[in-house]
């Protein structure tokens, strides 16, 4: 059996309103996922930006090597890249570890190239700068085939003509939120397919598989692929090799 646990970031990412939950509730089930990340030895917890300092603090008590991550520009990622920054430079501050950027995957969309490549190597360099990991979420729900293929080769291009070869083991593409809404039925996931595509085009970065993970023979299949990272907030069940039907 695969060791997964170190390809785990363990992902709590609810608001309050989305889990009918009071905020300091809602702080409690992402302190919960970290006593577990920490218990467990996975290898990074991810949570909302306004729980970073308080979740490091705990991690940092505790004397664990569990790492913290937040997303910036949550989840619709149109957010403009000042306050994408500003988020960013804010969790710096509180101590996070890596920072998980929404792309404005709408500019995209819409042929507006110069906002997400200037997102792009602002909030990496941000982020590279601090010795932070950064990833980068396309939404591929959102993306057809194509369209995943050409982002990731715009990423893939902008790094190397912007950022240092030892720097490429630090930035990520990153399937999904797992909040994209879809028609129904579809999934709004990693799926292998487009795994696959984001793995041949996004290099020499890496990739970052999330959203709808929910058995361990489906994060072993990704790792086997080629990924290197695996967001879930099914990390427990996964690593325990038990499959799971939660969601968001
Ligand atoms: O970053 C997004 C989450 O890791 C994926 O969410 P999920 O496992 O609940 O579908």
């Amino acid at each position: 059996m695969m060791n997964i646990k170190k390809y785990l970031d363990s992902t709590y990412l609810k608001l309050p309103s989305q889990s009918n939950l009071t905020e300091e509730q809602n702080f409690e089930e992402a302190r919960k996922i970290t006593e577990e990340a920490i218990n467990n030895h996975f290898y990074l917890v991810m949570i909302r930006p306004n729980y970073v300092k308080r979740i490091k603090e705990i991690i940092t008590k505790f004397g664990s090597e569990v790492k913290v991550g937040t997303v910036i520009g949550f989840h619709e990622g149109t957010y403009s890249i000042k306050d994408k920054l500003t988020e960013a430079k804010k969790a710096i501050e509180d101590g996070v570890d890596e920072l998980d950027y929404v792309v404005n995957y709408e500019a995209f969309k819409k042929g507006e190239i110069e906002i997400v490549k200037k997102e792009f190597i602002e909030g990496t360099t941000l982020g590279l700068n601090k010795g932070k990991v950064v990833k980068w979420i396309i939404e591929i729900a959102a993306l057809s085939d194509e369209q995943i293929q050409t982002i990731c080769t715009y990423f893939s291009s902008w790094a190397q003509e912007n950022f240092k070869p030892i720097d490429f083991q630090n930035i990520f593409v990153k399937s999904s939120t797992g909040f994209y809404k879809t028609e129904d039925g579809k999934p709004n996931g990693a799926t292998f397919h487009a795994i696959e595509i984001m793995l041949k085009y996004s290099k020499p970065l890496q990739v970052k598989a999330a959203g709808g993970v929910r058995t361990y023979d489906e994060a072993v299949k990704m790792i086997e692929m080629g990924v290197k990272r695996i967001g879930t907030s099914s990390a427990k069940a996964l690593s325990e090799n038990k499959s799971t039907n939660s969601t968001y």
